[in-house]
């Protein structure tokens, strides 16, 4: 992995299923010429993985002992990346109800959280970007504690699950809103992503629209860049008042 000298500039994006973290970052993303990061891909590609070897994913044991063979890869571009488990391509597959069913039972188990999480920050360093957006659950609080910028995308429920649902055709909205509740329950017993940790900006984006939401965190990211460099500039003032 070519990992580059210079640290790439991090926003952590959390929220819950449909709040919009996955497009609402891409987006934001290519219009900043960052890199991307969905780290819920690999969540749903390990599910896939144990599903594929036979393994029962409500057995931790069973779905830890999979992580030996799991050979996973994801691209950083935002404009278009790919999901594989050694060779197969599982970018559409990642997606299907089954495994998002199943994920949030793989997600629980600890040391398939360390693991991942491991692997999220060689990545993270290895972008070829000056920055890079990574999303998911955990990212603000534990993946990333210290990025520049921090934010919790949020949404009511009823306008997660009218946007989830009208993404899967052949899925009724109370098919996808239950599944959608179900997941969110269970993912809530292993980290906090529904109120904004110290530091977190919050976003909410139940009353705007997809435009007005990548603006909303551009706007973020901006006034957190300006914060930054006003602080440097002032730091730089001070130093050279105090070298003779
Ligand atoms: N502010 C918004 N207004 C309308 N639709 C949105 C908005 N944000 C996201 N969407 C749409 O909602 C759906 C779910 O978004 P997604 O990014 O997959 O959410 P998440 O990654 O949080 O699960 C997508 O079809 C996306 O285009
Ligand atoms: N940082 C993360 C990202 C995802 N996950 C898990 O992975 C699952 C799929 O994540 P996702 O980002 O694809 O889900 P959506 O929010 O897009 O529906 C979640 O339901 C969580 O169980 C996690 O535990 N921690």
């Amino acid at each position: 992995m070519n990992v580059s000298l210079v640290i790439p500039f991090v926003v952590a994006v959390d929220g819950p299923a449909g709040s919009g973290k996955s497009s609402v970052s891409k987006e934001v993303a290519r219009r900043l010429d960052f890199g991307f990061l969905d780290t819920g891909a690999a969540y749903r590609a390990l599910a896939w993985h144990a599903e594929a070897s036979g393994v029962d994913t409500d057995d931790a044991a069973s779905v830890v002992s999979c992580l030996d063979s799991f050979d996973y890869r994801i691209g950083t571009d935002p404009t278009g990346y790919a999901v594989h488990v050694g060779e197969v391509d599982v970018t559409e597959a990642i997606r299907d109800p089954q495994i998002s069913a199943v994920v949030s039972a793989v997600a629980r188990v600890p040391e398939v959280r360390r693991h991942l999480i491991e692997l999220f920050r060689s990545i993270m360093a290895a972008v070829d970007a000056p920055g890079i957006i990574v999303e998911g659950r955990d990212i603000t609080t534990v993946v990333a504690p210290d990025a520049p910028v921090r934010i919790l995308l949020t949404a009511s429920e009823a306008v997660r699950m009218s946007r989830r649902s009208a993404e899967l055709t052949g899925s009724s909205v109370e098919a996808v809103g239950e599944q959608l509740r179900k997941r969110d329950a269970a993912d809530s017993k292993v980290v906090d992503f529904m109120t904004a940790a110290d530091g977190v900006t919050t976003v909410d984006s139940t009353e705007l629209d997809f435009d007005q939401t990548v603006d909303a965190v551009i706007g973020v990211i901006r006034a957190a860049q300006l914060a930054l460099a006003q602080r440097h500039d002032a730091r730089g003032a001070q130093i050279s008042e105090e070298t003779p």
